[in-house]
């Protein structure tokens, strides 16, 4: 196969053009992402509320953050790189919507700070939806199975 030609960014995607697509418009890219994710996490390692919960859970945080860049990855350029399970990993927190609220505003926060308004436009909506979802999985939890969940204060 040829390569690409110089002014080309070099992508492995599971779908190069919209990945290309999504990258012109936005101005993301994999360096930008890994911006936005470490500069996110350093934010939530120091806030009150989520701080703490992270701490209880992560003590390496190379591998996690590394985790959480191919997730973004995914989400945001559509390269397939993250092959995770996001809802398990939240169903058994100590966490309410007031959490859920805290998380979203420190992102949109670094979004704004990290990316261009169309790049923090996509990653906040794509944030939604998905905090959304994650909300209602972890509601789901805990009326399936309440003593499976600590209570939330
Ligand atoms: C209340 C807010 C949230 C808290 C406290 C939280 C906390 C956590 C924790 C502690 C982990 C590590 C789990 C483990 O390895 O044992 C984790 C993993 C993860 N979180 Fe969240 N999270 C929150 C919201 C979100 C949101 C809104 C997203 C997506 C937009 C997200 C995406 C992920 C992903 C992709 C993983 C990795 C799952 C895996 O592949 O193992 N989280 N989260």
């Amino acid at each position: 196969m040829a390569e690409p030609a110089d002014d080309t960014p070099r992508i492995a995607s599971a779908r190069p053009e919209m990945t290309l697509a999504v990258m012109r418009e936005t101005g993301l890219d994999e360096e930008r992402l890994t911006e936005l994710v470490h500069r996110f996490y350093g934010k939530v390692r120091d806030d009150g509320m989520l701080g703490p919960i992270f701490a209880a859970r992560i003590t390496d945080w190379g591998p996690h953050l590394d985790r959480m860049v191919a997730f973004w990855s995914s989400v945001a350029l559509m390269t397939g790189r993250y092959h995770g399970a996001p809802v398990p990993a939240h169903t058994s927190l100590p966490v309410g919507r007031a959490h859920f609220d805290r998380w979203l505003a420190l992102f949109r926060e670094t979004a704004h700070e990290v990316c261009t308004p169309e790049g923090a436009a996509h990653v906040i909506l794509r944030a939604e939806r998905i905090a959304r979802s994650l909300h209602m999985a972890v509601q789901d939890a805990r009326a399936t199975c309440p003593h499976a969940v600590p209570s939330l204060h």
